[in-house]
């Protein structure tokens, strides 16, 4: 549902990614992952049509990605993007004004599970209730692609684990794929089916969570020192 055809992204004369090919199925978890600057970002602004490939194709559910294609993907992104004199609520209104697949049900549920006050502004919310926040919006929409780009940097480790396995339930596995990039392995390896693993814009594989486990008796954080350390 989602391929990536010998797709190169230059900014200037800096590569963002060098030919990169590979196909993605639906109703997975995949995890995007490789060190700062390998172009992670880069792939899900690909799939987001934010960006456009210098060369090669980015197809999602069989179009060419851009802006208009994009209103079934949803996109999380590290930036932080909301209104600060809004509360929270407001930011719920708005969202549900601005996608039709919003659920403004799935949005109560989600806040009381993340622990948060409808009535709060966001500019008096920390870090960690902003991420939360950012997730109770993107996990209240229906799309079939969802796009997560670093979405636990900012939440305290003690409760990270929870919140991770919490979302999952939240997630509709017969229609939505999801793709996660994060340098938080550790938390999120047994939600995920495939990991993408790049490095410095190339390709260095994709390969099947149990399968490395059952195959080489590796989980991805040993798999990924062994792969960068090389
Ligand atoms: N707008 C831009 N202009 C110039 N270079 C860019 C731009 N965006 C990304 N790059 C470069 O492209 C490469 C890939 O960046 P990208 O943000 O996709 O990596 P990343 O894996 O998401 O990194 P991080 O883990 O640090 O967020 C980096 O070398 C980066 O400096």
């Amino acid at each position: 549902m989602i391929d990536f055809r010998s797709v190169s992204k230059k900014y200037g004369r800096h590569n963002g990614l060098s030919n990169i090919s590979f196909s993605l199925e639906q109703g997975k978890i995949y995890g995007l992952l490789g060190p700062n600057g390998s172009g992670k970002s880069t792939a899900l602004k690909l799939i987001a049509g934010l960006v456009s490939p210098t060369s090669g194709q980015v197809i999602v559910k069989g179009k060419e990605a851009n802006r208009k294609a994009a209103a079934d993907v949803i996109y999380l992104t590290e930036v932080d993007i909301f209104y600060p004199s809004f509360k929270i609520k407001d930011m719920i209104d708005y969202y549900d004004s601005q996608f039709q697949d919003f659920s403004v049900i799935k949005a109560r549920e989600l806040l009381d599970f993340m622990n948060l006050e409808e009535d709060r502004k966001i500019k008096n919310l920390s870090k960690g209730n902003r991420g939360r926040l950012k997730l109770v919006l993107a996990l209240s929409r229906q799309a079939s692609v969802l796009l997560l780009d670093e979405p636990f940097s900012g939440l305290d480790p003690m409760v990270r684990d929870s919140i991770v396995k919490g979302l999952l339930s939240y997630i509709d596995f017969e229609k939505q794929t999801v793709i996660i990039a994060t340098h938080e392995i550790d938390e999120i390896e047994p939600l995920l089916d495939d990991v993408i693993a790049l490095s410095d814009g190339e390709f260095l594989g994709m390969f099947n969570v149990e399968e490395l486990r059952e195959k080489e008796g590796l989980s991805i954080i040993e798999w990924m020192r062994r792969t960068f350390k090389e």
